[in-house]
């Protein structure tokens, strides 16, 4: 997808939302199990409940790779199944060195090799150029690269000073030698409200896919506040705040209300945009 084309979808839909799809087998009601596949059934219904509200979907591997076959499976299906004008993310933090971050790009965008083509993947950047290239040669495709992630031990690295700046800032200056705003975009976590005055000091008009709303507690307020741009800019992830808003059988009606409401928040802030 283009970036033209998302920024269309968010003008449609009023709405930066992504959902993430951190299916755990452990979690989904009970009376999916009968199913064949009761993680793609989740996502199934989680999806058509959801797909007029968001402009993205997010999923993230390793809610699959931990069941083996049987989750790859799961997997292959729910990337196929997602409508095909909605921004789809591998949320797998690859890197490698080059011949091998090529495998990894052809397992998540390569349709012929591996029966999956997501938009984007995300990307961890610390082995540098050549492990981020590989992703960048396929036409319309993104790298969705960790700048300044939401969790507790984002310190203990991301915040390291070098002579001039921190080591997120590092990121994003020099990564942007190897691809524009067009191919790259970067995570930033919702947790940091006022970093995004910082981030945007750096890349004032990349997307950021912005992690830690709901469950985690970012403000969606601040985000917009100091983040958005006139493009819009974000892409707003919200995981178990979403899809494990009920337990029961009604759980795609009440994670549509949830995804609703955060939407309509959206539609507020892009309105003072003129969206
Ligand atoms: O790259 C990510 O998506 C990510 C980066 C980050 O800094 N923080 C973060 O929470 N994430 C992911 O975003 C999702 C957040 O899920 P919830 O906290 O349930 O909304 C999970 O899939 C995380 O792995």
């Amino acid at each position: 997808m283009t970036r033209q084309e998302l920024i269309a979808q968010i003008k449609k839909k009023k709405s930066f939302l992504t959902v993430g799809l951190d299916t755990d087998i452990k979690k989904i009601p009970q009376h999916l199990l009968t199913f064949d596949d009761p993680v793609f059934e989740f996502n199934k219904q989680i999806i058509d409940a959801t797909k007029d509200l968001c402009v993205s979907y997010k999923i993230n591997t390793a809610f699959y790779e931990c069941r083996g076959l049987a989750g790859w499976q799961s997997l292959v299906k729910t990337a196929n199944y997602l409508p095909k004008d909605i921004f789809s993310i591998a949320d797998a933090k690859r890197g490698d060195i080059g011949n091998t971050s090529a495998m990894y790009a052809d397992a998540f965008f390569s349709q012929a090799d591996s029966g999956m083509s997501f938009d984007s993947v995300t990307v961890a950047p610390y082995m540098g150029k050549d492990s981020v290239s590989p992703f960048l040669k396929f036409q319309n495709k993104w790298v969705i690269l960790l700048a300044l992630t939401s969790n507790e031990g984002a310190k203990d690295f991301q915040f390291l000073k070098n002579e001039e700046s921190l080591l997120f800032e590092s990121v994003l200056q020099k990564s942007q030698e190897w691809a524009s705003n067009e191919q790259m975009m970067y995570v930033v976590g919702a947790t940091r409200g006022d970093a995004f005055l910082q981030i945007r000091k750096h890349a004032p008009n990349h997307f950021l896919l912005v992690p830690g709303v709901g469950a985690q507690g970012g403000s969606l307020g601040d985000v917009c506040q100091y983040g958005i741009t006139k493009d819009c800019g974000l892409l707003v992830n919200s995981s178990r705040a979403i899809i494990y808003a009920s337990s029961g059988e009604d759980f795609a009606q009440a994670a549509r209300a949830e995804a609703q409401k955060v939407q309509q928040q959206m539609a507020k802030e892009l309105e003072k945009i003129g969206f």
